[in-house]
């Protein structure tokens, strides 16, 4: 690109730079004159031209562009060389970018006076206001990008008077164009609907007829070649074309994003931050000051360090603090991408989910990283995220995105790596591998003093430990603060005296050990006991967190609670994920009629075990379940876990027996996308989507075992059985209307494992056989679309399919099919869709040797 300076003698000169990283510079936006009188290319070259009128406005936007600090400028009339027809192409499908990187735009109006009345500084907006809203600049084709581009636009008059910006003058703008007032005051144009942007070019004219559409592409961000003599309408029907495909772009786009997000690592920090009492700062600070850290943070060679430390000791909060340290210091081009793994939420306790959220992280950041997923996406899918190889698929895509040279200084950080319950190991080794990999990416990670971490962690080449233990002073002190700020949050919530405040501090100081978690916990419990027998319970507290939580699970049993307590801890223990309240009251019979204040104050019963939040019942902290599922088994197992896991699951059938039907949601099309659907309210799916999920899962955990005939089995069996027969096809409605079907199809492969192992085959296996096929088959349409479950799916399963048998009525009456299906399932597993727009009618099968095309 072409910029205009002055040289030392203060002549015009022009220089070319880089277009990708041009200095700051200023720009014009004018109505042309006469041609001839207009300064060109040329006459700056050969240093001519200033007699001619047009000049006046190039000194005026150099002396402007001075006195705001800004060294370049750029003017369309003389920065083009229009006798080279690449360049000036080159220009045309450059110049929104031109104007939306200037540092400043003037717009010279040379039709607006704008004369001082007494002040020389002062102009009375009265007496131009008329004139400006007259301004035949606001008529032409090319200034509309002219105005929305930029960021900051300033208006001048003939008379090289500012008028005001485009902000301050939004209104007379707005009443002159109809462009909202948010586009003026700088919101991205891609919030706007494509109609929307082009209305902004009403009663707009260009000299050259096919500039009206050439004028029109920056706005819609695509990038189009001029072919003067096409004609309008020709061009008008290109840049239509390309936003047509640039939307069809940007919606693949954002159905990658939806489909790589299993979380967003951003609403879990902050989640984290809120069940666990609030961030405090004056508790993480220390680690600023830390040598091991400073030297992680300084020294190049140290790219990845490992916070460890036992339960409690503060881990999670403090890589909390320290990503709100480093966000804050940031240059803005750096990035910083983390995740938090919590082993008791199947969300967020994988390797693949680690990784999934990481790229979300970068590429919600840097959009242009996702251009890396893009080229395996177009082809796989959402599969690519899900399917049996993620992994690797996953592990090259990150490989490629922090090879990047797009991306600049970055931090990764991974929370409680102890936490990752699926391929430890292969997280483990990756991050050992990639933290030597590149100098610009720094890593953190925490975990708990493990020696199988360490092991694996050793391989790395650049890494740095940084032990809780062997800071056992700096965490004290941060504990010693986190006890003052919770002995004054408890002595106001329970208007404490001074001695009862002093005597708290005391204990909590003496027992602390350097551990947060058992102030936090023992505060919470203070917190439930009445200030009169504070004191008397103060030295009831034991030392160390093990002690503690036996304590906490002493006076549970002998409350009056104590059974349903159990209960309820049992079933925490075991959920692959955090449930909520009605899921909770579903699953636990004596909760059924339960008013929901009484609801939480059993839930609140459950000693410090677990707790609320937005009506999700979460475990206070990992190790709380730890020592259940280790210490307290025979306290809230009595019978075995299998038992429990029995119990949800014959339990999760009846939920769903009773609650799923056809069209849940009242959707009524068959080709009602699941993009469009929303939740009822009531959401008659609350208190059963864990059951539709996981119930399964439990099945398989319970160790049920088929092949016997004892008579728990066989009424597990018999449940079984009566639920695929009477329910399946609304089960899979379900599992689709909860995005969850891909998980639906790995769990009826764990169902058909399950009854592989009778040993005659029975009816019950061949069911499930068949409703394993029906799944397979069908997948990717009712997962779009759950109606078609009753559609497509039932239509183009083999006549001799059971399913289709069973829920014959509800297929569509009126349609045959020519010619009908054959009687069994081909060799065909699964159907692959290789259709470019959506399906959202039935679907057609074209290839009879084994493979389906839909579409
Ligand atoms: N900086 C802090 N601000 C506020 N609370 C804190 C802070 N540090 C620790 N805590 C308190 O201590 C508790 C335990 O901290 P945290 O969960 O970070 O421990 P951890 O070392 O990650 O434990 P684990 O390894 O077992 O998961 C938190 O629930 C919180 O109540």
């Amino acid at each position: 690109m072409h910029l205009l300076e002055y040289n030392k003698d203060g002549e015009l000169i022009i220089t070319s730079l880089d277009d990708n990283k041009p200095p700051p510079y200023a720009i014009l936006s004018h109505r042309w004159g006469e041609e001839a009188e207009e300064v060109s290319f040329e006459d700056i070259a050969r240093n001519t031209g200033k007699d001619k009128s047009g000049y006046k406005k190039i000194r005026f936007c150099g002396d402007q562009a001075k006195s705001d600090g800004l060294q370049y400028f750029w003017i369309d009339t003389c920065c083009i060389n229009k006798a080279n027809k690449a360049e000036l192409s080159l220009a045309i499908r450059s110049m929104f970018r031109w104007y939306r990187n200037a540092a400043r735009c003037y717009v010279y109006l040379s039709d607006v006076s704008a004369l001082p009345l007494t002040d020389e500084r002062e102009t009375d907006s009265l007496l131009w206001d008329s004139d400006f809203r007259k301004s035949e600049w606001f008529t032409r084709g090319w200034t509309l990008q002219e105005l929305i581009a930029p960021s900051v636009v300033e208006f001048f008059s003939r008379e090289w008077r500012m008028l005001g910006d485009r902000v301050s003058l939004k209104l007379q703008i707005h009443e002159v164009t109809t462009i909202p007032h948010e586009v003026l005051e700088g919101s991205p144009l891609f919030q706007f609907s494509v109609d929307e942007r082009f209305r902004w070019r009403q009663n707009r004219h260009t000299k050259v007829k096919e500039d009206a559409a050439y004028s029109m592409s920056g706005i819609f961000d695509v990038d189009m070649a001029p072919v003067y003599g096409e004609g309008a309408e020709q061009a008008f029907g290109r840049l239509h074309e390309k936003i047509r495909k640039q939307e069809e772009y940007l919606r693949k786009q954002e159905e990658c994003l939806r489909d790589l997000r299993a979380t967003d690592p951003r609403n879990d920090k902050k989640r984290i931050e809120d069940t666990k009492g609030g961030l405090l700062a004056d508790s993480y600070r220390w680690v600023l000051d830390n040598t091991t850290f400073q030297q992680w943070q300084q020294d190049p060679h140290n790219r990845l360090l490992w916070v460890k430390g036992d339960p409690g000791k503060g881990k999670t909060m403090l890589l909390c603090g320290i990503i709100d340290e480093l966000q804050n210091a940031l240059s803005k081009t750096a990035l910083v991408a983390y995740f938090f793994c919590q082993a008791t939420d199947t969300r967020i306790n994988s390797a693949t989910a680690v990784l999934r959220g990481l790229m979300y992280m970068l590429v919600s950041q840097q959009p242009l990283l996702v251009s890396h997923i893009r080229t395996k996406y177009d082809h796989a899918g959402k599969a690519l995220f899900e399917d049996a190889n993620a992994w690797i698929a996953l592990t090259e895509i990150f490989v490629d995105m922090l090879q990047d040279l797009q991306l600049s200084t970055t931090y990764i950080t991974i929370d409680a790596l102890d936490e990752c319950v699926i391929d430890l190991p292969k997280l483990l080794n990756f991050i050992a591998k990639q933290s030597s990999a590149s100098s610009r990416i720094k890593w953190i990670v925490s975990s708990r003093n493990w020696p199988g971490i360490e092991e694996q962690l050793e391989q790395a080449g650049h890494k740095i430990g940084l032990s809780l233990e062997l800071n056992a002073e700096s965490v004290s002190a941060a504990v010693g603060v986190f006890i003052q700020h919770k002995v004054s949050q408890l002595a106001h919530q329970k208007n404490y005296d001074k001695q009862t405040q002093d005597a708290v501090f005391a204990r909590l100081t003496l027992g602390a050990d350097g551990t947060f978690l058992w102030v936090a916990l023992v505060c919470q419990d203070l917190g439930n006991i009445k200030k009169r027998n504070t004191l008397k319970k103060l030295d009831s507290f034991p030392l160390g967190l093990g002690p503690l939580y036996e304590r906490m699970m002493q006076q549970i049993s002998v409350s009056d609670d104590a059974e349903l307590c159990k209960q309820i801890l049992a079933l925490e223990a075991l959920v692959y994920r955090p449930i909520t309240l009605e899921e909770l009251v579903a699953l636990v019979e004596p909760l059924r009629d339960t008013a929901d204040e009484d609801l939480r104050e059993i839930v609140s019963l459950c000693g410090s075990f677990l707790t609320l939040r937005e009506d999700i019942v979460y475990f206070v902290h990992q190790s709380a379940k730890d020592f259940l599922l280790e210490k307290a088994c025979g306290d809230i197992f009595p019978s075995g876990a299998e038992e429990v896991h029995q119990v949800i699951s014959t339990k999760s059938l009846a939920i769903l027996s009773s609650t799923l039907h056809r069209d849940m949601y009242g959707l009524k099309a068959l080709g009602f996308s699941i993009e469009n659907v929303t939740r009822t309210e009531p959401d008659s799916l609350a208190a059963s989507r864990y059951s539709c999920v996981y119930w399964i899962d439990h099945l398989h955990d319970s160790k049920a075992n088929f092949s016997t005939h004892n008579d728990c089995d066989l009424h597990v069996r018999r449940v079984v059985d009566e639920f695929l027969r009477t329910k399946y096809l609304y089960w899979l409605e379900g599992l689709s209307l909860c995005k969850s079907l891909e998980r639906g199809t790995v769990s009826i492969e764990k169902l058909w494992s399950l009854v592989q192992e009778t040993q005659d085959q029975d009816q019950l296996a061949q069911l499930v056989q068949d409703a394993r096929r029906f799944v397979m088959y069908h997948k990717g349409a009712i997962e779009g679309y759950p109606l078609q479950t009753y559609a497509s799916a039932l239509m183009f399963s083999p006549t001799g399919s059971l399913i289709r048998q069973l829920f014959q009525h509800e297929a569509p009456e009126k349609i045959t099919l020519k010619p009908g299906m054959s009687n069994s399932w081909s060799a065909c597993l699964q159907t692959l869709e290789g259709h470019s727009s959506s399906v959202s009618g039935l679907l057609a099968r074209l290839d009879p040797a084994g493979v389906s095309v839909v579409g």
